[in-house]
């Protein structure tokens, strides 16, 4: 089995790892970089994954994940380069950053796979598309499809795409967890003590998303269904509508393109 070591293991870094022990990948399989000794310390008393310097991971690993902010990526690819074996995979989470990026900083030649994953890889649920580099083949792209479904559902799409895939799925879960809080707010507004209004919301969400998951009926039919004549939920639209949410939410998503697409150029 291939060695995959994560470099960065924040969030993104820390699921993804979680995730691969999960599908069933040994610790001893698996190897990250983390520039805070005591996080470091932290995952490896957590998962007995063993935290290694670049030089490390880049002899030992057929798969390097880099998981760094975008904006500390230029030191990770200049102590990388020198290091870097021709046969080794790397595979950027960055948002924003271009495979061609990658290209131009490390050898040449080095296959490189694109990813935006996004934070329900922590439950396996993660919603992941790919896109390969110049040099990526076909077998390149199926490792890392391989790799990422033990962590959730996993998309190809073209490079040109990630910024939106970026600001669409990537960001995605902060929108959901945005109006969710949102509305146990409401909740508490209408006098609800907290725990009530979070269950009743946290419920419904996980049962709206599974009827979209599984009914394979359009999001509108399944909202008509709620909506009775002259009932309740008609009137909450009108307000939605009246308050520009849908306005909002395209404005919203078009402005996180905007900035993956910001990130990419440094
Ligand atoms: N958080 C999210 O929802 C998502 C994040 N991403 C991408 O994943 C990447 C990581 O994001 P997060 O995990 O949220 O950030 P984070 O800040 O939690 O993790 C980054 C980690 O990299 C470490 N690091 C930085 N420079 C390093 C170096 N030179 N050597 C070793 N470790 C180093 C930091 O100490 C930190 O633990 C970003 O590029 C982001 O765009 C992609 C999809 C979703
Ligand atoms: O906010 C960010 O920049 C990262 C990328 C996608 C989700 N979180």
């Amino acid at each position: 089995m291939s060695v995959i070591a994560v470099l960065g293991a924040g969030k993104i870094g820390e699921a993804l790892l979680s995730g691969l022990l999960h599908g069933g990948r040994k610790p001893g399989d698996l190897l990250f970089t983390e520039r805070h000794p005591e996080r470091a310390a932290e995952l490896t008393a957590r998962y007995g994954v063993a935290g290694v310097d670049v030089p490390d991971a880049a002899r030992r690993a057929d798969v390097l994940v880099v998981a760094v902010k975008p904006q500390d990526i230029d030191p990770v690819l200049a102590e990388l380069a020198p290091l870097l074996r021709p046969e080794t995979l790397v595979v950027s989470l960055c948002a924003g950053l271009p495979t061609s990026l990658y290209e131009r900083k490390l050898p040449e030649g080095t296959p490189v796979v694109r990813v935006m994953p996004n934070t329900p890889m922590v439950v396996g649920e993660a919603m992941s598309a790919i896109s390969p580099g110049r040099h990526a083949t076909g077998e390149h792209l199926a490792v890392v499809e391989e790799l990422l479904s033990c962590v959730g559902a996993v998309v190809r799409v073209p490079e040109a795409q990630q910024d939106a895939v970026t600001a669409l799925s990537g960001s995605g879960p902060a929108y959901f967890f945005f109006l969710v809080e949102a509305m146990i707010d409401a909740g508490i507004l209408l006098g609800l003590p907290r725990n009530v209004s979070e269950q009743l919301i946290i419920q419904s969400a996980k049962g709206a998303a599974k009827m979209l998951a599984e009914t394979g009926e359009h999001p509108v039919t399944l909202r008509e269904a709620v909506t009775s004549p002259a009932g309740t939920t008609i009137n909450a639209i009108r307000e939605l509508e009246k308050h520009g949410v849908r306005a909002a939410l395209l404005a919203a998503i078009e402005a996180a393109r905007d900035r993956s697409v910001e990130l990419g150029k440094g």
